[in-house]
């Protein structure tokens, strides 16, 4: 049997951001069923690379195909990809004046014509599969970080996407928050046979859930593979990353920002 196509084939992608090339040949392959982590410093490039999956940002060379087609241009096909990808942004984008069950159902309401009632049992087995059932009709400010941040999972959720994406999922969590939300992306990742993508500087907490990592640094992907291989691997940029080490071949971003060239 031939090999199912990737989920997500990225191929020679360079992309620019206010005239200035941020990414440059980078390629990249999702499998169905796998969690890839893309991890890498602050300022690397990660959102940029994420706002090339959602079609936010277009490629300036090369290609970019999500769920089997390449991301469209027009505002109505993209509209239509989306419906595809799960988005967990940074922060949990909650609307604070509705109940938990509320802002579950928003995506349903709004790209669906389903009756109340089966949009009210969609809800509960999305806030069941985050095991938050019982919190249906309490308010966000109600909610512990970890709780939103997987009430905004359910809402991602809503409409069975194949793809989640994962923005920082962990950040503002405290380590037992963060556990939480890790096993819960691992559990629902197999259990509802998605494909799962996680952008995230967090290397500890998300190697141990993901079957293939990517670090991006210094202007493309300076590995792929697995996430032992990472863990073991010599490399000095990719020990300084690992260990989170001021000094070495990945520049922080202030010395990487004046080491600009000057406008001629
Ligand atoms: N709209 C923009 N216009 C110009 N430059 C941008 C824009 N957005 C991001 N950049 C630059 O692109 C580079 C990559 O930024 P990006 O946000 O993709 O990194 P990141 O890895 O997601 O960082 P973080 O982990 O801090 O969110 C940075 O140097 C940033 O300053």
């Amino acid at each position: 049997m031939p090999e199912p196509s990737p989920i997500v084939r990225i191929e020679h992608l360079r992309l620019d951001r206010g005239g200035r090339t941020v990414l440059r040949d980078i390629n990249l392959s999702v499998p169905r069923g796998s969690i890839v982590a893309v991890l890498g410093p602050s300022g690397c490039g990660k959102s940029t690379l994420l706002a090339a999956l959602t079609g936010e940002l277009p490629a300036a060379a090369g290609t970019v195909e999500v769920l089997g087609q390449p991301v469209p241009r027009s505002q109505r096909a993209l509209l239509e990809m989306r419906k595809g990808l799960g988005v967990l942004l940074q922060g949990n984008g909650l609307l604070t004046d509705l109940t938990v069950a509320e802002n579950v159902a928003l995506p349903l309401r709004t790209h669906t014509k389903l009756p109340s009632a089966l949009i009210r049992r969609l809800v509960l087995m999305k806030l069941h599969a985050v095991g938050l059932r019982a919190a249906a009709d309490a308010y966000p400010r109600e909610l512990s970080g970890g709780m939103a941040r997987r009430v905004a999972l359910a809402r991602a959720l809503a409409l069975d996407p194949p793809l989640m994406i994962y923005d920082e999922p962990l950040t503002g969590l405290d380590p037992i928050a963060s556990g939480v939300v890790m096993s819960l992306v691992r559990r629902l990742n197999d259990t509802l046979g998605l494909t799962s993508i996680v952008v995230t500087h967090h290397v500890h907490e998300t190697l141990p859930i993901a079957d293939h990592a990517v670090v991006v640094a210094n202007g493309g992907i300076v590995f792929s593979g697995a996430p032992d291989a990472l863990q073991a691997s010599t490399d000095p940029l990719i020990r300084q990353f690992l260990n989170g080490e001021p000094d070495g071949p990945i520049p922080f971003e202030s010395r990487a920002f004046n080491s600009q060239p000057e406008p001629a």
